[in-house]
């Protein structure tokens, strides 16, 4: 079993403070953290509040650790929850001198480098998880100027070229808004979190299944996937016939646009009152005739949609509870890079003429289809992630012969 390290970070005191909520939280985790059948080694480090200073110890600790997750740690006076940073910006810009004194505006992170990066980790399905088991843990989209973002951005430069290894930032509040302890529980729970991907990822690429990787006392998280029409959904009844728990992404997708929701008025401001059905509601057929043709709209509409999403539905299937079979059936697992998050994944698969044929039967023109084929990942990439491969080429009576070796198998898993 691939032996997991981490490199967490916390920050000094800084603006006067006597001591900073970061570090605080940070020093109080232990040398190593336990994971079912296995342990996570934490570096944890503390950081100066300098622009200069923390990006430099950054790449020197990346460089020489090598860790397989970095998570670093920076306290937001005004927050009221912890929260999962998902973007690093390439300015610095300070409202007040850093601890040397320097006061940036406007300076790049690193000279000529992208805008923004994004966090490694998928926030919304952690804070979702986290959510789920009682910690106060939100995301946030913006780390600000200061010298968090130059850290965020820096990790994440300096972890380009393996963007598999979980890298991001955690804001927390003041320790009289969440009190160290709570923070110290939510940093340990996020890092066992981020190990057991880690873990899976490993066994993966080694040839095992991800299910070999031995978990804490929750749901077995399942994630179920194929193309559009390849019957993913059909074996997802399938598997809820069986008692497993079964969160549909496609339905959170319509619960997230529902009249009255932010991610409505959204769509509303970015793609007009012509996405708008007469009751107010949104118009899906008009939408997917602007998305399904224009890459650029499309993931315009998704970051509307999916961050909200993907939290709905990790925090649902926790809810399924211990010894629990939660199964998510989810179109864009490959796509959204989802694939270690869960316990084992599922691809159902069916040859592209006989998709295209079942979707026409239920009423999708067959253009339509090819449309959204076009834009979902391969075959050969949705299957190179599987753990379990179930082909959905003949009758329904052979799916239910394959997925009842399936529940077994998640069963026994
Ligand atoms: C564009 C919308 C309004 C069209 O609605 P419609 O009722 O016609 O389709 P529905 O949402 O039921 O999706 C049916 C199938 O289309 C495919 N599909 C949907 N969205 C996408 C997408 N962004 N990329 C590729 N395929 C997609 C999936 O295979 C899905 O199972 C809708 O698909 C949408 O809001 N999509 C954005 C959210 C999203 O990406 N959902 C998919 C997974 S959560
Ligand atoms: N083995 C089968 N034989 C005949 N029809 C099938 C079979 N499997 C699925 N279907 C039908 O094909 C259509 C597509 O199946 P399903 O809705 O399960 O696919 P899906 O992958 O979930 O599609 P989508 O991506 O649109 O959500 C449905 O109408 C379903 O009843």
């Amino acid at each position: 079993m691939h032996q997991v390290s981490a490199l967490i970070t916390g920050f000094e005191p800084f603006a006067g403070g006597s001591d900073n909520a970061s570090w605080e939280a940070v020093r109080a985790l232990p040398e190593e953290l336990t994971l079912a059948g296995g342990a996570v080694r934490l570096r944890r480090e503390l950081l100066p509040v300098t622009f200069a200073g923390a990006a430099a110890r950054v790449r020197e600790l990346i460089a020489s650790g090598r860790p397989d997750v970095v998570v670093h740690v920076g306290l937001d006076a005004s927050a009221k929850a912890i929260k999962l940073e998902t973007t690093a910006y390439n300015e610095a810009t300070a409202s007040i001198p850093d601890n040397s004194g320097a006061q940036p505006d406007h300076a790049e992170v690193v000279p000529a480098g992208p805008r923004r990066r994004h966090s490694t980790w998928a926030a919304h399905a952690l804070a979702g998880r986290l959510s789920a088991t009682g910690l106060p843990v939100t995301t946030s989209d913006d780390a600000g100027r200061y010298v968090c973002n130059t850290t965020l951005y820096t990790a994440l430069d300096a972890v380009e070229e393996d963007p598999t290894r979980p890298t991001g930032f955690v804001h927390v509040p003041l320790a009289t808004t969440i009190g160290t302890p709570i923070v110290t529980r939510t940093l340990a729970a996020l890092l066992v979190e981020l190990a057991d991907q880690v873990r899976r990822h490993h066994a993966h690429i080694q040839g095992m299944s991800r299910l070999s990787v031995p978990r804490p006392s929750r749901p077995l998280r399942v994630g179920l996937t194929g193309g559009i029409g390849s019957g993913k959904s059909t074996v997802a009844g399938m598997l809820a016939a069986r008692g497993a728990l079964v969160v549909d992404a496609d339905a959170l997708a319509r619960a997230v646009v529902e009249p009255g929701t932010p991610a409505l008025e959204e769509i509303k401001q970015a793609f007009g009152q012509g996405v708008i059905a007469a009751d107010g509601g949104l118009d899906r057929a008009a939408l997917a005739a602007v998305v399904f043709d224009d890459d650029e709209a499309r993931a315009r509409l998704e970051a509307m949609t999916l961050p909200r999403v993907a939290a709905a539905a990790a925090e649902q299937m926790e809810a399924a509870g211990p010894g629990r079979v939660a199964v998510y059936d989810v179109p864009l697992l490959a796509e959204g890079g989802m694939a270690d998050l869960f316990d084992t994944v599922i691809v159902v698969r069916a040859p592209r003429e006989l998709r295209l044929a079942r979707l026409e039967a239920r009423g999708l023109a067959r253009a339509d289809a090819e449309a959204r084929m076009s834009q979902q990942a391969s075959d050969g990439e949705r299957e190179a992630l599987a753990d379990l491969v179930i082909d959905n080429d003949g009758a329904v009576e052979q799916l239910e012969e394959q997925v009842a070796g399936v529940w077994q198998a998640l069963e026994r898993g």
